[in-house]
């Protein structure tokens, strides 16, 4: 099982790489970066797990050493808040892993994530390597918040780690929709409707919780590099034969059988892509769930998601549209 991590220097990378490391699934760790990758490659290889680790640059076809043999690439790649800049960094990283790893797994963290994960698709198609199945947009930071934020409104932290919420849509701001009403555990019916609104308010903007506190010096780059770890290991376990695996993530619909027929008419809109959990397998998605039973207020959040996600879908599509590749 070759993991790759792509950004592996940066703020994510570094810890992202290390939870890899620890993953006792994981064989071998290809870390790549545009600066640093050998260093950190070199002091992760001295921790006792199996994964044999090696860093590389871009000179001397670094990024193909590194994705060649690829099952699972993870995308940290890139400037925090920095949109079009990372735009032009997934897609040029799409057209390594199009040529080198075409077959592999494509984990995008890169933000805005619901316009960089149009864009990975948007290349493979280009290069003729297109399959929905693959490519998934990582949200889990999503889900994290909401089992934290939940369990803390419950009054019991202790639950925090068997509290699940599914959160849908994307992942920026209001494209970020958790279905409180489907949490595993319910929100007492003491809790003010007004502290109802402020945690959804904090699910959706917790990134700006942390750019402020760390004050200009980057976002969320720890709990990201937990949620990527997260995801990335049910997927590795996905890959493995395991069966049974859910994880939510933003996704191209036809990744469906069905191409989520159900979810667009509960959407009210014909999403290419959209956030909700997925059934995972050996080759990936196998089913996008669709929403269910949600609740009047949870519907009013879905719509207000969509205008958002379709403009930042067509950013995304048009960005490598417009591109010589
Ligand atoms: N999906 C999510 O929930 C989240 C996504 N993010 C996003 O993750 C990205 C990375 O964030 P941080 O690690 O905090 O940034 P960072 O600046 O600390 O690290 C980014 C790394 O990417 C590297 N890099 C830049 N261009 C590259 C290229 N062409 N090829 C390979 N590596 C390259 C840099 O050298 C650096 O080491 C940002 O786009 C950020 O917005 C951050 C938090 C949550
Ligand atoms: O908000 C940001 O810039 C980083 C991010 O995606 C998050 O923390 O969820």
């Amino acid at each position: 099982m070759k993991a790759v991590v792509l950004g592996a220097a940066g703020g994510i990378g570094q810890p992202l790489s290390l939870l890899l490391k620890s993953n006792p699934l994981v064989t071998e760790l290809g870390l790549y970066d545009i600066v640093n990758a050998p260093g950190v490659a070199v002091d992760l290889s001295h921790i006792a797990t199996p994964a044999k680790v090696e860093g590389y640059l871009p000179p001397d076809d670094g990024l193909k050493k590194a994705l060649t043999g690829a099952n699972i690439i993870v995308i940290p790649a890139g400037i925090p808040r920095k949109p079009g800049i990372n735009a032009g960094i997934v897609r040029d990283l799409a057209v390594g892993i199009a040529t080198h790893a075409p077959k592999a797994f494509v984990l995008v963290i890169s933000n805005p994530v619901n316009s960089t994960v149009p864009i990975v698709a948007e290349v493979f198609k280009k290069k003729g390597v297109f399959d929905p199945k693959r490519i998934f947009g990582v949200t889990t930071l999503d889900v994290v918040r909401a089992s934290t934020f939940v369990s803390e409104i419950i009054g019991d932290r202790s639950l925090s780690t068997s509290v699940t919420v599914p959160v849908v849509g994307g992942h920026s701001g209001v494209t970020i929709v958790p279905l409180l009403s489907q949490s595993s555990h319910p929100i007492p019916s003491s809790v003010a409707s007004s502290d109802i609104d402020a945690l959804i308010n904090r699910i959706q903007f917790g990134g700006d919780e942390v750019v402020k506190a760390k004050d200009g010096a980057g976002s969320a780059t720890l709990s990201m590099a937990f949620a990527g770890a997260e995801f990335a290991g049910k997927v590795i376990r996905a890959l493995n034969g395991e069966k049974g695996i859910v994880a939510p993530s933003y996704v191209n619909l036809a990744a469906d059988k069905t191409g989520g027929e159900a979810l667009k008419k509960e959407i009210g809109k014909d999403l290419e892509y959209f956030s909700a959990p997925v059934e995972l397998g050996t080759e990936g998605v196998v089913k996008i769930r669709s929403l269910g039973k949600i609740t009047e207020a949870e519907q009013v959040l879905v719509k207000a998601a969509v205008p958002d996600l379709v403009s930042n879908i067509d950013k995304g599509v048009s960005f490598v549209e417009a591109a010589k590749l």
